[in-house]
């Protein structure tokens, strides 16, 4: 007898008496040759052997064939005329971040430094082809002029055109998830939702929030003179609250009511570090037609019930008393009846030097509405854009300045001063506006740590000419990526790009920065939606904290931070602990 490997089951139709173990998987003992050949005769053998060697060379040529379409996939940029990026088959060349070695940003800015002379130059995620930008003009190409080759993200969550009737599925509902032309009519339809002047009128809201908040941190602070908090966790409660009352409706006191109904459903909805949120989106990744005919979201189906009834109650409540509210409810419920148009704005609509401008698409007319679950859809919209990227915003702005006091207390006396013009009372959304100092770190905070990167996928075959020899086809299917935070901290753009210099965006220097190169909302006709709330929102938030407190290093303070590896976006390891220290 001999250990051997034995896994097909073809002695089972050739004689009842043999053993069940023939079916065992690997390493079961089996009889050897000689002891064979006494039950089944030296022809039944040598048919055996036969078929056991037809079956390895089958296998030796299925895999020869996978290699090969392997190899081919992965050569893909070989033959164009550009750099591109080592890669493991499967891993692709995102092993590092697959792997958990090292941080989204480090990657980015590992990758976009790799060929500082490359305008452009391809690597796989996993199996993913992608084409990495480096040069404005390219850039602008892609995400601007040539806009109609790229309208689309790549579908992470396998957004795509199969959901309808499906109430269940909200994510490909949202303006994020859809696509082509279901897209433009839906940012049409929403576009002027998010203007200046709308954004005024919901600023009320931001302002009563704040004026919530404060007190509440003072009584916090009553004793010591002080509050210590984990800044992510601090600033996801003030960004839910925001939330609840400017697109639900609700007023919540997240601070205080610490586990209110709200805040937990919404953190289990963005909590996308979990097991059943993977499998999930690789349902969605690999098999979209199946998860979506079987209503899997990326969205949980108690979080969907639960913010759906709240919308829909709002509804109701409305219509019926005549209630208004300035709030994302009430400018989606004039959506759909179609009274919300674009206006002529009349004051000055950019909330700052790093607002997106609204580009036609936006800005056409469509006689389109929407569906009730594309009308809640939009309310998630909140959640799903706006709630990470404004507390990630937050926080590491209370970062550089508890790091930078001198430039803090510049910007308290900024705010110190405004709001002795304003003889105490509340700050306006337009007294905001005019804060130079308060635009200037703002700006310089979305450069030193804004998401990592955007994609596109190409929609149909492109051949990118940049008019000085670089021709070649960037085929329909892959993918695009602006690595937006190695740009953001490339010398070149940005000297001493590790420094926090707020200067930088002053009005005599402001003028020397490429715009092209300075994108924290994106860039092209599919940026950032929400750009005006979001500064907004970051500016309301940051007057009232710093007016009454200063933002302190602790005894817990991580300096320098360490991010959380992987493909992650910013997440601070450990959690980021600043004290708000009362001011006299
Ligand atoms: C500091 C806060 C924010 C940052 C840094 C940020 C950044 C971004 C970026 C980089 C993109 C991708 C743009 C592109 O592909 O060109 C984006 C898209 C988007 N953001 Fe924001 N965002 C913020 C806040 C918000 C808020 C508050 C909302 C609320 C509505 C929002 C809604 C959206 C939407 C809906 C999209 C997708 C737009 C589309 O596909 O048409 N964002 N954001």
């Amino acid at each position: 007898m001999r250990w051997t490997f034995q896994r097909f089951p073809f002695f089972i139709h050739q004689t009842k008496k043999v053993p069940l173990y023939v079916y065992g998987t690997i390493h079961k003992r089996v009889p050897d040759i000689s002891s064979l050949s006494q039950v089944f005769g030296a022809n039944q053998i040598a048919a055996t052997m036969e078929v056991n060697l037809l079956l390895l060379l089958i296998i030796v040529g299925i895999l020869g064939v996978i290699y090969r379409q392997v190899k081919k996939h992965y050569d893909y940029f070989h033959d164009k005329p550009i750099p591109s990026m080592a890669t493991v088959p499967l891993l692709g060349s995102t092993g590092p971040l697959m792997t958990k070695r090292c941080t989204f940003n480090d990657f980015i800015q590992t990758i976009y430094n790799k060929y500082p002379s490359a305008k452009i130059f391809g690597l796989f995620d996993m199996t993913t082809k992608m084409f990495v930008l480096r040069d404005p003009e390219v850039i602008k190409k892609i995400t601007v002029k040539d806009f109609e080759y790229f309208v689309d993200r790549r579908p992470l969550f396998g957004a795509n055109k199969e959901d309808d009737g499906n109430e269940n599925i909200l994510f490909n509902k949202t303006l994020v998830g859809m696509v082509d032309q279901r897209w433009r009519d839906m940012r049409a339809i929403l576009s002027p939702a998010f203007t200046g002047s709308k954004m005024r009128a919901m600023f009320e809201l931001i302002e009563q929030y704040c004026t919530q908040m404060v007190p509440i941190l003072k009584e916090q602070s009553a004793e010591s003179g002080y509050v210590d908090y984990e800044m992510k966790d601090f600033f996801s409660r003030v960004a839910n609250d925001i939330i609840a009352t400017c697109a639900f409706g609700l007023q919540v006191e997240s601070l205080k009511s610490r586990d209110n109904e709200f805040y937990t459903m919404g953190k289990q909805m963005m909590n996308f570090n979990r097991f059943i949120v993977l499998l999930r989106v690789m349902g969605l990744r690999f098999f979209p037609s199946l998860m979506i005919k079987m209503g899997v979201d990326i969205v949980d189906r108690e979080q969907n019930q639960y913010f759906s009834k709240i919308i829909k109650e709002a509804v109701r409540a409305r219509e019926t008393h005549g209630i208004v509210r300035p709030d994302m409810i009430h400018l989606l419920m004039q959506a759909r009846k179609g009274t919300l148009k674009h206006q002529q704005e009349t004051t000055e609509s950019t909330a700052g030097f790093a607002t997106v401008e609204e580009s036609d698409v936006g800005k056409s007319v469509v006689s389109k509405t929407m569906s009730e679950p594309e009308f809640i859809a939009q309310c998630l919209i909140f959640f799903l854009a706006g709630f990470d990227t404004v507390s990630t915003g937050m926080l590491f702005m209370a970062y550089e300045l508890a790091l930078n006091p001198d430039i803090q207390q510049k910007l308290y006396e900024e705010i110190a001063q405004t709001n002795k013009e304003l003889g105490g009372k509340p700050a306006t959304y337009d007294t905001l506006q005019k804060m130079k100092y308060m635009d200037m770190v703002v700006s310089e905070s979305l450069r030193m740590w804004p998401v990592a990167a955007f994609d596109r996928k190409c929609g149909r075959d492109y051949v990118l000419d940049d008019g000085a020899g670089l021709k070649f086809t960037i085929d329909a299917g892959t993918c695009i990526w602006v690595p937006v935070y190695g740009i953001h901290r490339d010398p070149k753009y940005y000297p001493n790009p590790d420094k926090f210099e707020p200067e930088r965006f002053s009005d005599e220097n402001r003028g020397k920065i490429d715009m092209t190169m300075y994108m924290p909302f994106g860039m092209g006709p599919r940026n950032c939606i929400g750009s005006r709330f979001a500064l907004m929102e970051i500016k309301a938030i940051m007057y009232a904290l710093l007016l009454n407190f200063s933002i302190e290093r602790n005894e817990k303070t991580q300096v320098p931070l360490k991010l959380v590896k992987g493909f992650v976006g910013l997440q601070v390891e450990n959690g980021l602990h600043l004290r708000f220290k009362k001011r006299k």
